[in-house]
């Protein structure tokens, strides 16, 4: 690899709508931290920004919604948002916004370098209008009915119930959201980056010249070429923004993902003056921490912008994570599906290092992920509290009882002993190269592999049952340990920075320089430590059951708002529905159609015949729990070819709310054949 004179770091800046979650934490900002503070102890130039993301159209709609403006609603969600990282120990340099003065200057000068080079495509479109409020509308401003599943809360810009992505044009019956009118279309001019003309460069810079790229982001890109670039707005019609710095660009605004990561640069200037050497110079390594759905923007969008500007650097890599998902269901903030950082910090005080653990653990590195409240708690008994902190606490509470706290000199030595000594260095260097390649959980999984060789350590040599017949064998064993433990306090750093302080100054050993890990005489014989403290305590059923509870009240809530009984239908009269031959009948046999998710195949005994029903139901049932049930079915319903199997009837079944099905079937013993009327 190239080397580098210094690092510039970001992290995705988040969305100022709402508080952050541990999806943030594990897809971003987690990753971020630790590669931060790793490059930190090994005393590398790096600086790491990041700031809230206060523009564009979801912000403008929540203000609406909870009657207040949008300037009151990011500086709400960014203190919120700030404090959480500050307490979660994520070291940023500088968290800033991208409602800052220097922001809006920085942003207005990249867009205005580029219109003065003719970077930009003008284009007049016709677009929605309101002309009640007397503005353009965003697309997802404007609601009406997908064309494709008959919605009608489709967005302008996708159906949320069929995810088909949409123009506004698409829409029947397009609504103004502001004040409920129809809009007219109406023309107006917007700038456009010409993605196409980027493309030769971008691809030849990702697909052949950093293959060392995680396969699911070079994956990501390499679609986005195989599909074509197209020219894609920078600019809206909206007042909550960045202006378009040029004249006849009244009431418009910078995209806001022109402007979003235009942030990074910002706020390294609002840091340091020296700004420019961490963004312009080739030496600088500039790496974007982001979650996948941030991948185009940071790999292909906003290259294109720092190319076309021309004196910044582009990313050496984007070591983007996948989703994380919370007890098998999308966290989601409108659906309030997540576990929000500020509610953890009150309800698991001092317990930080936990969740970081758990969270660099489950890291969605390479495909989605699950947190569980279960595993949280595994992890926490089992893992933190009964490797790490067992072995610590043991080395510590033996050498105070046999030594007063002073670190013993090694008086004889024998295999076992240098054996375990010679895994320290080695395990640094595994944890290097894991941190080297971006590869977190594994990075985490060496680190803790210390001090499961510390356990196993003094479990096998026993110190407390020696030190009566040969105290000189457990000077060594702890002198050992001890060396084991200082390795920890910086190894660790990275990962659990609190426990790592903790277990500094329990030893009395301040520096985590990572230069100096790695070897086995860290602490000198005679070197004094601190009392003893418990670095983690175990957590009871009781507290995750209080966890998942909490999760099952969000569910029923989530369920009861969305409850909707389905329409009433048209009348019909007695004689068109006694036209239908309901009857009884008992299921036979049953078995799936092969190489389909969603069919059975069902013998039935109708009393009037036996006969072949296929059914969409097999994702709710299982096919041996259906045999010798009786069952509800429309017999003389026209017979129809299903997967080329003749399907003579339908059977009947009530569809709940969310669209989980239950047999109809009747109350009491009847014969085959009953009729139902
Ligand atoms: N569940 C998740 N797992 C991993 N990364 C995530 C998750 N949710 C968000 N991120 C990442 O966090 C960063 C900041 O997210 P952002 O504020 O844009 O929120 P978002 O994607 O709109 O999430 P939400 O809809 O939950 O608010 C982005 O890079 C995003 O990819
Ligand atoms: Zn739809």
């Amino acid at each position: 690899m190239k080397s580098f004179k210094r690092y510039m770091i970001t992290s995705a800046l988040p969305y100022a709508n709402g508080p952050v979650h541990i999806g943030h934490l594990a897809g971003v900002y987690i990753p971020s931290d630790i590669f931060t503070r790793y490059l930190r102890a090994k005393g590398v130039d790096v600086i790491s920004v990041c700031g809230s993301d206060e523009h564009g159209v979801p912000i403008t709609i929540k203000a609406r919604q909870e009657n207040t403006t949008p300037q009151a609603i990011v500086d709400k969600y960014n203190a919120i948002i700030k404090e959480s990282f500050e307490k979660f120990g994520i070291a940023f340099d500088i968290y800033s916004r991208t409602t800052s003065k220097v922001h809006y200057e920085t942003a207005s000068e990249f867009f205005r370098k580029l219109y003065d080079k003719g970077v930009f495509i003008e284009k007049t479109t016709e677009q929605y209008y309101d002309e009640e409020v007397g503005q353009f509308l965003a697309d997802r401003y404007i609601m009406g009915t997908c064309p494709h599943c008959g919605n009608e809360k489709a967005y302008g810009d996708q159906c949320e119930k069929c995810g088909t992505s949409l123009n506004p044009t698409d829409l029947k019956d397009p609504k103004s959201m502001l004040s409920g009118s129809k809009p007219v279309l109406k023309s107006t001019k917007h700038w456009f980056l010409p993605l196409d003309k980027f493309q030769p460069d971008l691809e030849k810079w990702i697909l052949t010249d950093h293959k060392e790229w995680k396969s699911n982001v070079y994956g990501q890109c390499k679609s986005w070429f195989d599909q074509g670039l197209q020219p894609r707005a920078v600019s809206r019609d909206l007042d909550w923004g960045v202006p378009v710095p040029v004249e006849g660009a009244e009431g418009k605004v910078l995209y806001v993902w022109f402007d979003a990561p235009i942030g990074y640069i910002s706020a390294t200037k609002e840091l340091t003056p020296d700004w420019e050497k961490y963004w312009k110079d080739p030496e600088t390594r500039l790496i974007h921490f982001i979650g996948k759905d941030n991948i185009v923007f940071h790999c292909i969008i906003f290259p294109a912008m720092l190319k076309a500007e021309g004196s910044y650097i582009l990313p050496d890599n984007v070591p983007a994570n996948e989703f994380l998902n919370l007890e098998g269901d999308k966290i989601s903030t409108s659906r309030n599906w997540a576990v929000w950082l500020h509610e953890y910090l009150e309800e698991f005080p001092g317990k930080q290092d936990v969740l970081r653990y758990v969270l660099t653990a489950n890291m969605p590195e390479t495909k989605d992920n699950d947190f569980t409240w279960k595993d949280f708690q595994t992890r926490n008994n089992s893992e933190l509290v009964a490797i790490l902190g067992n072995f610590v606490n043991r080395a510590m509470v033996l050498t105070k009882k046999y030594f007063d706290s002073k670190v013993p000199a090694i008086k004889e030595i024998d295999e076992y002993d240098r054996e375990t000594l010679a895994e320290i260095p080695k395990i640094k260097q595994s944890i290097e190269k894991s941190l080297d390649e971006f590869r977190f959980r594994e990075a985490l999984k060496e680190a803790m592999s210390l001090a499961r060789l510390g356990n196993k350590y003094l479990a096998d040599t026993e110190p407390w049952k020696v030190f009566k017949t040969n105290p000189d064998k457990v000077a060594t064993i702890l002198n050992v340990s001890m060396q084991i433990t200082a390795n920890l306090g910086i190894l660790l750093e990275p990962f659990l920075p609190f426990t790592s302080e903790k277990i500094r100054n329990m030893i009395n050993y301040s520096s985590k320089s990572w230069a100096e890990a790695g070897t086995d005489n860290l602490l000198q014989p005679g070197h004094q430590l601190n009392e003893p403290e418990l670095l983690f305590e175990k957590i009871e059923d009781d507290v995750i059951e209080k966890q998942l509870n909490k999760l099952r009240k969000v569910k029923e809530e989530n369920e009861k708002a969305n409850a909707k009984v389905a329409p009433p239908k048209d009348l019909v009269t007695y004689d068109e529905f006694s036209k239908m031959d309901i009857r009884v009948a008992k299921v036979l046999e049953a078995e799936r159609v092969p190489k389909t998710q969603k069919l059975l195949k069902l013998k039935i005994d109708t009393g009037l015949d036996t006969r072949v029903i296929v059914s969409g139901i097999a994702e709710f049932f299982e096919p041996e729990n259906l045999i010798g049930k009786q069952v509800v079915v429309l017999a003389n319903l026209e017979p129809r070819k299903i997967r080329g199997i003749e399907s003579k009837g339908m059977i009947l079944m009530a569809e709940d709310i969310d669209g989980k099905l239950q047999l109809v079937s009747p109350l009491g013993m009847v014969s085959n054949g009953s009729t139902v009327k």
